[in-house]
């Protein structure tokens, strides 16, 4: 496990450092492990830079992740590849680039579940998937399908607006019985996206995520939700929310999702009032950045030593060098909240933004398997003296999640190449201290 983040590191971390003193590890030396389970549509992006009138004659939304018959798939395909507009092609899918991306950061294992073609030839869209997929994220458990893998048309117009056009396959047949509750049960998280309840017919995504979330309840491993596309939250808001304050506990959501399921397009707002339903609260807001909001216990506050920030809940980040506590474990639970803009502005260049709140959660999933992997290792540190869900602060949470979106930013792909440099050549070092 990599550390999360890059900063002085305070906390005995990483704990490979045999330091008697600082580091007392197991004296056998094997380090134990944890790892994130992620369940997805196995969907390989097909990206294309097209007009709008071509969304029109297509009955596309601008701006959604819609589904489409495999006939006007076919079709869609033929008019982009017959004009010259398709300009990549690589593995995709919300969770399956999130899980990626965390094993490419903390270059440590994460389990996907999902489906995968059995008959896979070369070059076909299933191997593809494979080639393009970090060799940490353990695709062994994988349900074997007759029948091809997803496909995402993302279709990007001049404003760089990304719609999505789905070609489900038959993406949606992981089946309940495929779930191992033991996997389950040793995860520092379990990772879905509200995408899991767009099934019809013979689709059995929606009772396995079912299944793969009840085990996490029931052996208290925290639900991490992502939600996708504001147009499925739109659909039924009440059923988000309700879902939502029953089964989750991280959840994940950009401002427009964020207005769907809450109401209000202030994201500080929305973030408060998320922390009604979940515990834990990641609001990504394009170029305004991003917000996390969580819990504290009041003995465990710790204030910011950043300038305090107006908005619409004043002086918000108050507290944000608080670690967060899940709501139930704390016996005076405090609100915290913190926000950071754009690293550096954002890129000079911004290559594509699919995916750059995928690698935000990723970040944030890094930060929380690192304090399960400390623990494990470390267990009489004086960090597990509180029962934080991170190894970090909301507010260098913040800044890690990020300095990742930036750096999807400014690559053309959704999936991280690699981690994070090891020095910043145009940083001011004071960012990760
Ligand atoms: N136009 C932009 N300029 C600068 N940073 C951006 C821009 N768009 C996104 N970002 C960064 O990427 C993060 C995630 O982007 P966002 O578009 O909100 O996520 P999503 O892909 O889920 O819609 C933001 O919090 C911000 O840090
Ligand atoms: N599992 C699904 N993934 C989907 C679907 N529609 C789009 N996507 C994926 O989202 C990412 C981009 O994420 P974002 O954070 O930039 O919004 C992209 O790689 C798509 O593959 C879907 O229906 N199911």
């Amino acid at each position: 496990m990599r550390f999360p983040g890059r900063r002085k590191h305070r906390h005995y971390f990483p704990v490979e450092k045999k330091d008697p003193v600082t580091n007392k590890i197991k004296v056998d030396g094997k380090l134990k492990h944890p790892y994130v389970v992620g369940m997805d549509q196995t969907i390989v992006d097909i990206e294309a830079h097209v007009s709008r009138e071509l969304l029109e004659e297509f009955d596309l939304k601008i701006g959604l992740s819609q589904l489409v018959t495999s006939e006007l798939a076919e079709k869609l395909y033929d008019v982009i590849s017959e004009q010259g507009l398709i300009i990549d092609q690589h593995a995709g899918g919300t969770i399956g680039n999130t899980m990626h991306n965390y094993s490419v950061l903390a270059d440590d294992r994460s389990v996907l579940y999902g489906v995968m073609s059995e008959n896979i030839k070369v070059g076909n869209y299933a191997y593809r998937y494979l080639c393009n997929t970090s060799s940490k994220v353990d695709l062994q458990h994988l349900q074997p399908v007759d029948g091809p893998i997803g496909r995402a048309f993302t279709l990007i117009t001049e404003d760089g607006e990304r719609t999505f056009a789905i070609d489900s396959g038959v993406m949606n047949r992981l089946t309940p019985d495929f779930i191992d509750e033991d996997l389950i049960k040793n995860a520092s998280a379990f990772v879905v996206s509200a995408y899991f309840t767009r099934c019809s017919g013979e689709d059995t995504l929606d009772k396995a995520a079912m299944q793969a979330i009840e085990y996490a309840n029931k052996h208290q491993v925290p639900v991490v939700l992502t939600l996708g596309t504001r147009f499925m939250i739109e659909e039924k808001p009440q059923w988000w929310r309700d879902f939502i304050r029953d089964h989750v506990q991280v959840l994940a959501m950009n401002e427009e999702e964020a207005e769907a399921l809450l109401g209000t397009s202030d994201p500080l707002l929305a973030a408060e009032q998320a922390l009604e339903l979940a515990d834990l609260v990641l609001c990504t807001a394009g170029p305004q950045g991003l917000y996390m909001a969580g819990y504290t216990d009041e003995e465990h506050k710790r204030k910011t030593q950043y300038p305090l920030l107006p908005g619409s809940i004043p002086e918000f980040n108050q507290y944000e060098f608080s670690r967060p506590i899940l709501k139930e474990n704390c016996r005076e639970p405090l609100k915290i909240f913190s926000h950071i803009a754009p690293y550096m502005g954002g890129p000079d260049e911004i290559k594509n933004t699919n995916g750059a709140g995928d690698g935000a959660l990723a970040a944030v999933l890094h930060d929380i398997t690192a304090n399960v992997f400390h623990k494990l290792n470390v267990p009489e540190s004086s960090k597990h003296g509180i029962p934080a869900m991170s190894y970090s602060s909301l507010a260098q949470i913040c800044k890690y999640a990020n300095r990742v979106s930036f750096e999807v930013l400014s690559q053309s792909s959704p999936r991280l190449s690699k981690g994070l440099p090891d020095r910043e050549d145009s940083l001011e070092s004071a960012y990760w201290h």
